[in-house]
């Protein structure tokens, strides 16, 4: 060292004072490091070496003579010179004493020039104060250490170095340098390249790397292995098309010529079955680079199977949507919501056929929805949207649109809408539904209408008469207005129907429905309540309007196809002094209209209050007669039938009366009528075939051979238990039949020709005598006559009263007589009361008579003892002029 010390440039002493740092700077804990020895070990070894020889020349320097002492040093110094390591003797104050040819390179300066330098000029700034601790510690405790330095060697770049020293003497210490540069740039190829490698196995894709020129795998990491089912043996040097990718060996090399061409190729959703049969798809993205100079392939295998099952069960579900949507009949849309403008995001194709317009239409003009709709239901969308887009639920409400051809159609329409939570909250979406329920709507509209209304005339029916009239009452109660409600019915419409036929009846009621509506006005009310019946409300009329109003409508109507001119009759009640509700305004028109039928028909009757008593009093009859029958109240009166030609009984007449508790021995004309309008007339008919039978049977018991006719109504003729009632009754008297006889009118007969026919055919064959009651009152002809199979005609007594003055009366009796001996019939007259109308019909060649000039009607006893007199208790009767 003294001879590096004598090569050394003066500047070396010249600077101690101003050295790397002062015995005052000097650290007191420095620490000895050992780190990088296993890293650096030839420089370390060079340095320790150099310590050693250092160590082993002073001990021969002691113990030897001068001349080996200089060789000695000679070696030291040239081994010292030619070290490969850079080596360095330091002072204490970091002066650097010497340095070899490799210290002298390393840093880029002359060896000569180094002498005396500080070494920390060659360090950076940051490190010069590493290596300024270390040495301070080193010469205190005189151990070695090791530290790393940046370099700023001179003509190059700064540099990593690590700088391993020995123990240091008293006077100086001694450094090697290593230059760390190439083994720092080989530890980050080292990091680098198991970066990677880590990388490459823990990579969740599968890759594999493809030598280009032979097109072998050359490396796969593991998640490669487990996605494609082969081991990593197994992949390593084969081909892509062998392992399931490309459809073969020509499909695989066209690809990676592609690839070699674009660098890089993607495949989505390639299927690929693995070697342990699983059904893959992958996302297949090859590059291609150079490695080294080798050109590489790299693929990356991405499991997407999940997903492509998803998009394809999503791609499943939106074919099966659309197919859904297409097919059905509501037109469904979409309305995105963005920034608060609507857009359309998707009309189904129904839409044409609902509203005309296209999907193409709607997309563009988002408004054109509501442009369709029918002015008068905006509201009612507006309403129904307001509270959708509030959040409310709402139901399907029901409105018009103006179809694109002109046309209204009514819309079921349904809609809800999609909302965004958070932040952004509000609406996304409005999707809906619309359906045509236009024929619906028209069909409930009928329904409705005939639910309100008669099918046939198409006038309001009774429900609705009974609505509307409560308004129109409630209207001119408020107003102080009157009103009129007429009661119509036809007159004779039965006979009508049951003659004509019910077509014929139909029309009739369709051509009176539209008389009515063309008599009155918009503000009217006209309605069938069913049958015939018809009713008119006629607002703010009084009796004159009325009057006129009824008169237009009963002037006759006339039936299409025939030259019948039909009639009706109507009852009128006025409101308010007839009655201040409905009920009662149809009640009492109702018993007008009964009086105006009484009357005859065809014409109108105002209702009054003595109708009123009337239909009290009828209405305290018909209670009375439920009880009559069975206290016993009905007797049998007889009338004798008298011959008058030889004043010889030729048969009586049974004719009812009512005991009546009260009012004494009623006639039957005053109940008659209510029973059989009441029902109650068939148990009593029943009673008096019944009576009259047992009565007959009685005489017979006496020895007197008796005959009686019979009164029937219509209604009893045509009863289901009529013709049993006959036969039970002969049955179990034992008269014969031929001592019963049956009178019935021209009404009688003519209310249902066919069935009375058929019953008067099994009467006659059961042997009864069947005589027309009232006969030249009604409208048999003669023709229709020829058909009845009866053996009397009764002439009735309204020609008799007058006969002796009335010649229309006495050209209406000679005809009867007439045709009853033209037609072999019997002819008696009834309601003689005396002596000229007897002469009078004696002399027209006359046979029989009935009436008051021979008996009353008499009760039983009476007639019995009347019968007991003998065949000729009338013959003075008939021989007195
Ligand atoms: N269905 C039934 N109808 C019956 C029955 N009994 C009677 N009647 C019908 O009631 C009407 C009135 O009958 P009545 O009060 O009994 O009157 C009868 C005679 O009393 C009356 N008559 C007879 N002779 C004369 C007379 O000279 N002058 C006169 N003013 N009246 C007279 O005529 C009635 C009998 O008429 P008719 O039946 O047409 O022969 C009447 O229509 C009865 O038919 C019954 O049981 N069932």
């Amino acid at each position: 060292m003294a001879k590096g010390s004598a090569e050394a440039p003066d500047c070396g002493s010249r600077r101690e004072e101003k050295g790397f740092f002062t015995e005052r700077d000097r650290p007191s804990g420095a620490q000895q490091t050992s780190a990088g020895r296993e890293d650096l070990p030839d420089a370390r070894r060079s340095l320790e070496a150099r310590q050693a020889e250092l160590e082993r020349l002073a001990a021969a320097l002691r113990d030897s003579e001068a001349p080996h002492r200089e060789q000695a040093l000679e070696r030291c110094q040239e081994r010292f010179d030619q070290a490969p390591v850079p080596l360095f003797t330091l002072t204490r104050s970091g002066l650097i004493g010497s340095a070899n040819l490799a210290g002298a390179r390393l840093l880029g300066v002359a060896r000569s020039g180094l002498i005396g330098l500080p070494f920390s000029v060659f360090l950076t700034q940051d490190t010069a104060p590493v290596l300024a601790a270390q040495l301070r510690q080193d010469f205190e405790e005189r151990h070695s250490f090791s530290c790393e330095v940046a370099i700023r060697g001179n003509g190059r770049p700064t540099f990593p170095a690590r700088i391993d020293a020995a123990s240091a003497t008293s006077a100086e210490c001694s450094i090697a340098v290593q230059d760390l540069s190439a083994y720092q740039a080989h530890r980050a190829q080292a990091f680098s390249e198991s970066r990677y490698r880590q990388l490459f196995e823990s990579a969740k894709d599968g890759l594999l790397i493809l030598e280009a020129e032979r097109g072998i795998i050359s490396d796969v990491n593991q998640a490669a292995v487990l996605l494609l089912g082969h081991s990593r043996e197994e992949l390593l040097g084969r081909r892509l098309y062998e392992i399931g990718f490309f459809s073969g060996p020509g499909s695989e090399q066209e690809v990676l010529a592609e690839l070699d061409r674009r660098g890089e190729l993607r495949y989505q959703a390639l299927p690929l079955c693995t070697r342990d049969g699983r059904h893959l798809f992958v996302d297949f993205v090859g590059c291609s680079y150079q490695v080294e100079g080798i050109r590489v392939i790299q693929c990356d295998l991405r499991d997407v199977t999940s997903r492509k099952r998803a998009e394809e069960a999503l791609a499943k579900s939106e074919e099966q949507w659309r197919t859904i949507v297409h097919n059905i009949n509501e037109y469904v849309y979409s309305v995105r919501f963005e920034n608060g403008v609507a857009s359309s995001i998707y009309h189904s194709p129904k839409c044409l056929e609902i509203t005309g317009y296209t999907p193409e239409e709607y997309y563009r003009d988002p408004l054109l929805w509501f442009a369709m709709i029918h002015d008068e239901d905006r509201a009612l969308v507006n309403e129904f949207l307001g509270h959708i887009l509030a959040g409310k639920s709402h139901p399907p409400i029901r409105h018009r649109i103006r179809h694109k051809d002109g046309s209204e159609r009514w819309l079921l329409n349904n809609c809800a809408v999609q909302r965004l939570e958070g932040e952004e909250a509000g609406i996304a979406r409005l999707d809906g539904f619309i359906m045509d329920i236009t024929e619906l709507k028209l069909a409930e509209d009928n329904i409705f209408f005939l639910a309100h209304h008669d099918p046939l005339t198409r006038l309001p029916n009774r429900s609705t008469l009974y609505a509307r009239i409560d308004q129109v009452i409630s209207v001119a109660q408020k107003a102080n207005r009157s009103m009129a409600l007429l009661f119509l019915d036809i007159d004779g419409f039965k006979q009508i129907n049951d003659t004509l036929g019910h077509d014929v009846g139909d029309r009739l009621l369709q051509s009176v429905a539209q008389r009515l509506t063309e008599c009155t006005r918009p503000c009217d009310i006209v309605s069938r309540l069913g049958g015939d019946e018809f009713v008119i409300v006629l607002w703010d009329c009084g009796v004159e309007e009325t009057t006129s109003v009824a008169e237009q409508i009963i002037a006759g109507f006339s039936l299409e196809g025939s030259s019948a001119v039909i009639n009706a009759s109507i009852g009128v009640s006025l409101y308010p002094q007839d009655g201040r509700d409905y009920l009662t305004l149809l009640k009492n028109a109702d018993l007008a209209m009964y009086q105006a039928k009484k009357a005859g028909g065809k014409g109108f009757h105002f209702y009054t209050k003595r109708l009123n008593e009337l239909a009290h009093e009828r209405f305290t009859i018909e209670t009375d007669l439920r009880r009559a029958l069975e206290r016993g109240e009905f007797v049998l009166y007889y009338q004798p039938k008298v011959n008058i030609v030889t004043g010889e009984f030729s048969g009586m007449e049974a004719l009812i009366r009512w005991q009546h508790p009260v009012r004494g021995l009623v006639a039957p004309e005053s109940f008659i009528g209510i029973a059989e309008e009441s029902g109650l007339l068939t148990p009593i008919s029943k009673w008096i075939i019944d009576s009259v039978c047992r009565q007959l049977k009685s005489w017979r018991d006496q020895g007197i051979q008796a005959s009686s006719a019979i009164n029937l109504s219509a209604s009893f003729f045509q009863h289901a238990d009529f013709e049993a009632t006959i036969e039970k009754a002969l049955l179990q008297t034992g008269i014969p039949p031929e001592s019963l006889e049956l009178e019935l009118t021209e009404a009688t007969i003519m209310s249902d020709p066919q069935q009375v026919l058929g019953s008067m055919a099994a009467m006659k064959a059961l042997g009864l005598q069947l005589s027309i009651d009232d006969f030249g009152i009604g409208y048999s002809s003669l023709s229709y006559l020829k058909k009845l199979p009866v053996d009397k005609l009764k002439i009735d007594q309204s020609f008799i009263r007058n006969i002796a003055k009335d010649t229309d009366n006495m050209a209406v009796v000679r005809a009867v007589l007439n045709i009853g001996r033209s037609m072999q019939l019997k002819v008696i007259a009834e309601g003689v009361e005396n002596a000229s109308q007897l002469a009078w019909l004696q002399a027209e060649g006359g046979e029989e008579a009935q009436g008051f000039y021979f008996s009353r009607p008499l009760p039983a006893q009476g007639m019995t003892a009347l019968l007991k007199r003998g065949k000729r208790a009338f013959a003075a009767s008939v021989s007195t002029h």
